[in-house]
């Protein structure tokens, strides 16, 4: 049998690697025209590749960025995307070989974090990535949704043209702010990738401009046909697709546009954050209904010092947790957290924890006592769940906004 060897892509190599992971996920490998569209955003920079002989049949990959964490700073993260293993080379622990190659990868070029969006829940966590943020999907009956009167106006929406619509967004994304933890800045190329292929595509781009006349948050929405002979009056779908503002007024404008969108009876909004404030806009908030919650984004600390000190605590009480990473073991090693910051110590731990459960923790999205109630968190000192609780804890919920 032909050894399968794990090595960083070279140049030249790109679109074959491509194909595999275009195949991995059911599809068909691209055409001239297609690769030509595709070829500049996808750098053999950053992957790596399963090779058995000179033939790929895995793959990973990653795009710098940065992320916010809890207390407002951004660190630098790899944002993984692009893994994949072709049908018939599965189970024989290539993803493991490659992701942990990554990890090493992202540690030596100084990333703190690395993060994702999984396929399937059961796959990332024996590599220390943990569910860092959750989403809702919300389902509006458009026309038994109202605004409340009280709901604030100020300023006014306006529907783009598709130039616009390719040009503003990036700039208002990035002044929508880092209020949230989880949110990542998006490179050029997502915007490229993402963003306009969706602007060709048919969706629309509206803006809200405040009163004193500059435009802050915006949401790209497409309207799906849903009626048909047998179901005439059945209205359209609106669906939300990208949705930042960078507060209430400007949240509460664009949400009174779409709401009065003419001809559509059911609002679709994916992937919002836990706490999205659309329900408590609504006269009658059973309007909007949440149809499902998600794990979000996978969270993998590559640098826990690091990590650790570069977010926020609320004030409390210090702890000392006890850190393993099977990985990366220059983790591994005993913290001491608290207002003041996080930095290894010798004291003894109060609380045994692994990097995935720690990644869960990260950004505020699990408090440290259920997880220890549910075992994946070990107890030395039965004060210090409550007492960690309160130092993890952050004002709202943590949320990404950003598939890649
Ligand atoms: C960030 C993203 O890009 S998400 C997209 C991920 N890609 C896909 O879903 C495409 C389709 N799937 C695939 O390409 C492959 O099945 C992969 C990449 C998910 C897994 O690749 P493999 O090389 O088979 O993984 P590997 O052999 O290293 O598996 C490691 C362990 O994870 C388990 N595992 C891997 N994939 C799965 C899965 N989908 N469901 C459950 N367990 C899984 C394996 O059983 C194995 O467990 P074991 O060590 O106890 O035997």
């Amino acid at each position: 049998m032909v050894d399968l060897v794990v090595r960083p892509v070279a140049e030249g190599e790109e679109r074959a690697v491509f194909g595999v992971l275009v195949r991995a996920l059911r599809g068909t490998p691209p055409d001239d025209e297609r690769w030509a569209q595709r070829a500049a955003a996808f750098l053999a920079e950053r992957r790596f590749a399963a090779f058995a002989g000179d033939r790929p049949v895995g793959l990973t990959g990653s795009m710098p960025t940065r992320l916010t964490v809890p207390g407002g700073e951004s660190v630098r993260t790899a944002a993984v995307d692009g893994v994949g293993v072709l049908p018939g080379y599965t189970r024989r622990g290539l993803m493991t070989r490659l992701l942990t190659e990554q990890l090493r990868d992202c540690a030596r070029r100084g990333d703190v974090l690395a993060a994702l969006h999984a396929s399937e829940a059961t796959i990332y966590g024996r590599l220390g990535y943990g569910i860092a943020t959750r989403v809702a999907w919300l389902r509006v009956d458009r026309r038994a949704a109202a605004p409340r009167p009280d709901l604030p106006r100020a300023g006014e929406v306006r529907l783009l043209d598709p130039d616009e619509a390719l040009t503003l967004p990036p700039a208002l994304y990035r002044r929508a702010g880092t209020r949230r933890p989880g949110r990542i800045d998006r490179p050029a190329q997502w915007w490229s990738l993402r963003h306009e292929a969706r602007v060709r595509d048919n969706h629309l781009v509206a803006v809200h401009r405040d009163p004193a006349g500059e435009d802050d948050g915006y949401v790209l929405y497409r309207v799906l046909e849903r009626r048909s002979f047998d179901q005439p009056v059945l209205g359209e779908a609106l669906e939300v697709v990208d949705l930042h503002a960078p507060n209430a007024v400007a949240a509460a404008g664009l949400w009174r546009y779409l709401l009065s969108v003419d001809l559509v009876a059911e609002i679709r909004v994916p992937g919002r954050p836990l706490d999205d404030p659309l329900p408590a806009m609504l006269a009658d908030p059973r309007a909007c209904q949440t149809t499902n919650v998600f794990d979000d984004l996978w969270l993998r600390l590559v640098d826990v010092p690091a990590a650790l000190a570069a977010r926020g605590y609320a004030p409390g009480v210090p702890v000392v947790l006890e850190v393993t990473d099977d990985q990366l073991p220059a983790s591994t090693g005993r913290y001491r957290v608290g207002p003041d910051g996080a930095a290894r110590t010798t004291d003894p731990p109060q609380l045994r924890l692994d990097v995935e459960t720690l990644a869960m923790l990260y950004l505020g999205e699990w408090r440290v006592s259920l997880l220890a109630d549910v075992g994946r968190i070990g107890v030395t000192d039965p004060a210090a769940p409550a007492m960690a609780d309160q130092l993890f804890r952050t004002p709202v919920h943590p949320w990404c906004g950003t598939p890649f």
